[in-house]
């Protein structure tokens, strides 16, 4: 008898997906395949100057079947689709969209083909600030804290400020919106062939992480809750859910068309979809109290503790804290950096100026070598300053970052805090600079861990995934100094997909719970970095510097915001 039993991950990151075919019974890895957004990489439905980040519902679908039609050819094509029992997703959040009655995106009818606003809307848009703000001052009036499964402030990126936004931005959308659905519960809802948007499952974590749903207030706020705050939100909470479910329950079976679409069985399972940190922290091994960072063009940071120990204990300044939402019977508490990876991009791109813009019209060069130089010095700019950095040495006096350059997730939300660079000299040379960014985003690590601790929360290990704990020995060495702890690299390289795996794993059967799952199907680190004593003295001192400039940057931001209320203010009044 043939016992194989095989399992598909699917992980939707912020520029690509990328699928796994994984051996349920030990881990290995058949196949993995990697699809880039083909909308998304011409900057469609985008405008970075107004923080408008859009992604078209094609853009998954495609990537969905490309990446596992690939995965099943690598892995031997019909021999084995057999064997394939189950398949789970995650994706990033809060990335939601507005669907119709029947659960379609509203994108995908003609008549909103092009507009962004009926697009899901990724996690990293911040179009909805003021709605955040709005939300944040309106829980203050009632007598029941709603925001305090959250950290007590609500995001700009979370889903209800995104929703408020696109309903007053939108008339049309508004219209036709029927309810407002997560990424990670669309997904197994497409691959179940569903067409009603009320049995949508939705994810336990997506739903206490962004929507305010929690087991306290007996699903999501009350309705009032939100009409009070705009009359446009009144009737969604009746729309949208009560419920909700772990991922190590079944969203239901595939479809017919998905069956056949991609050529598997019509028996194979589909799990509850989650956020692809959670997930990533599964496939990391994450054992209690340990912090597991996917460190990637964000962070998003994940510990776990048992639901008996945190008992009643809210943690502040957190993105959130829900019973369930990475291993059933833990409390997941989820932190995070807006932008890490994203800060070395900027910097990439802001010394690529010459590069992008000038070298097109070169006389001395055709445009075809124009374009590959630019591909492969593209390649190599990162790992060529990090090399350069790493050869310099640590001094107190050094130039200083603060990481904001997207806002600030954790700790204490605020988008519109900005980042900043000082201590520059004529001697501040690209390798200088880029590495006061990396030990800026490696400060902001530390402030999150700190937080933890002080709110009673012991970080016992630093567990390392995603593409820069992958790539970068640099930014890694200077986390573990800067954190004065190891940091521990887990050897899997889609170590969400592999997450996602293993949820497939349980929700078809074949492991009992996730933690069983974790035990059969995860093989440990490869990698592990030392704090250096030397460096950590030194990155004590500078982190108080961090903190102090970063003091700095806040006030100023607050006040020029509150000259520009009082302008507006005075406005109205003359
Ligand atoms: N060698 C490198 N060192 C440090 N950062 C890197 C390196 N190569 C790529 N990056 C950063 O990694 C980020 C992408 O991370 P990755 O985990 O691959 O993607 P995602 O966040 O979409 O899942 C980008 O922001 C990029 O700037
Ligand atoms: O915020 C979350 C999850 O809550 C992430 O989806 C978000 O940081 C996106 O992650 P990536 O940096 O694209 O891996």
């Amino acid at each position: 008898m043939n016992s194989n039993q095989f399992v598909i991950g699917v992980d939707y990151g912020s520029d690509s997906v990328r699928s796994v075919i994984i051996d349920a019974l030990n881990g290995r890895e058949l196949a993995s395949s990697v699809y880039e957004y083909a909308r998304w990489k011409k900057g469609l439905y985008c405008n970075a100057a107004a923080n408008q980040f859009r992604q078209h519902p094609l853009d998954y679908i495609e990537g969905l079947e490309i990446t596992i039609k690939d995965c099943i050819q690598l892995a031997g094509g019909a021999e084995i689709t057999p064997y394939i029992k189950g398949i789970s997703v995650d994706t990033t959040g809060s990335s939601p969209v507005a669907v119709d009655k029947t659960g379609t995106p509203l994108a995908l009818l003609p008549e909103f083909e092009n507009n962004p606003n009926a697009m899901f809307v990724l996690w990293k848009d911040h179009t909805a600030v003021k709605e955040a703000e709005q939300i944040n001052a309106h829980a203050t009036r009632f007598d029941v804290n709603y925001l305090k499964y959250v950290g007590g402030i609500y995001s700009s990126e979370w889903f209800w400020a995104k929703l408020l936004h696109v309903l007053r931005e939108d008339q049309q959308v508004r219209n036709a919106c029927h309810s407002w659905v997560e990424h990670c519960d669309w997904i197994p809802f497409l691959l179940t062939g569903g067409d009603n948007a009320a049995e949508i499952k939705r994810s336990r974590c997506a739903a206490g992480h962004k929507a305010l749903w929690a087991e306290e207030f007996g699903g999501l706020p009350p309705d009032g809750f939100f009409s009070s705050l705009d009359p446009l939100l009144l009737g969604f909470t009746e729309r949208l859910f009560r419920d909700t479910y772990t991922s190590d329950i079944a969203a239901g079976t595939i479809s017919k068309e998905w069956a056949h679409r991609l050529g598997l069985s019509e028996n194979v399972v589909i799990g509850v979809g989650a956020f692809d940190a959670h997930m990533g922290a599964v496939g990391g091994q994450i054992e209690p109290y340990h912090l597991s960072k996917v460190m990637g063009t964000s962070t998003c940071d994940i510990l776990v503790a048992p639901t008996k120990d945190i008992d009643g204990k809210l943690v502040k300044g957190i993105c959130g804290q829900v019973n369930g939402s990475v291993i059933p019977g833990m409390v997941g508490l989820e932190a995070g950096q807006s932008a890490f990876g994203d800060t070395y991009a900027w910097f990439k791109n802001i010394i690529s100026w010459p590069l992008n813009n000038l070298l097109d019209h070169s006389k001395v060069i055709t445009p075809d070598v124009a374009e590959a130089l630019k591909a492969e010095l593209s390649e190599e700019i990162i790992p060529e300053l990090s090399r350069k950095a790493a050869l310099l040495p640590i001094d107190e006096a050094n130039e200083l970052a603060v990481d904001w350059f997207n806002g600030r997730r954790t700790p204490d939300a605020n988008q519109l805090l900005k980042g900043a660079i000082t201590g520059l000299s004529l001697g501040s040379d690209a390798p200088r600079v880029f590495r006061a960014l990396v030990e800026a985003t490696c400060f902001g690590a530390k402030s999150i861990v700190e937080r933890f601790i002080q709110e009673g929360i012991p970080v016992k290990g630093i567990i390392g995934i995603g593409g820069v704990a992958k790539k970068s020995p640099f930014v890694m060495q200077t986390m573990a100094d800067i954190l004065g702890m190891p940091i521990r690299i887990h050897q899997f390289t889609h170590t969400c997909a592999l997450g996602a795996a293993m949820f497939a794993g349980v929700v078809a059967g074949i492991h009992p719970t996730v933690e069983d799952a974790m035990t059969a199907m995860g093989k440990g680190f490869d990698e592990n970095y030392e704090p250096n004593e030397a460096n950590q003295k030194i990155y004590a001192k500078r982190y108080e510097q961090y903190k102090g400039l970063g003091e700095f940057i806040a006030f100023q931001i607050a006040q020029s915001k509150d000259q520009v209320s009082a302008a507006n203010q005075n406005q109205v009044v003359s």
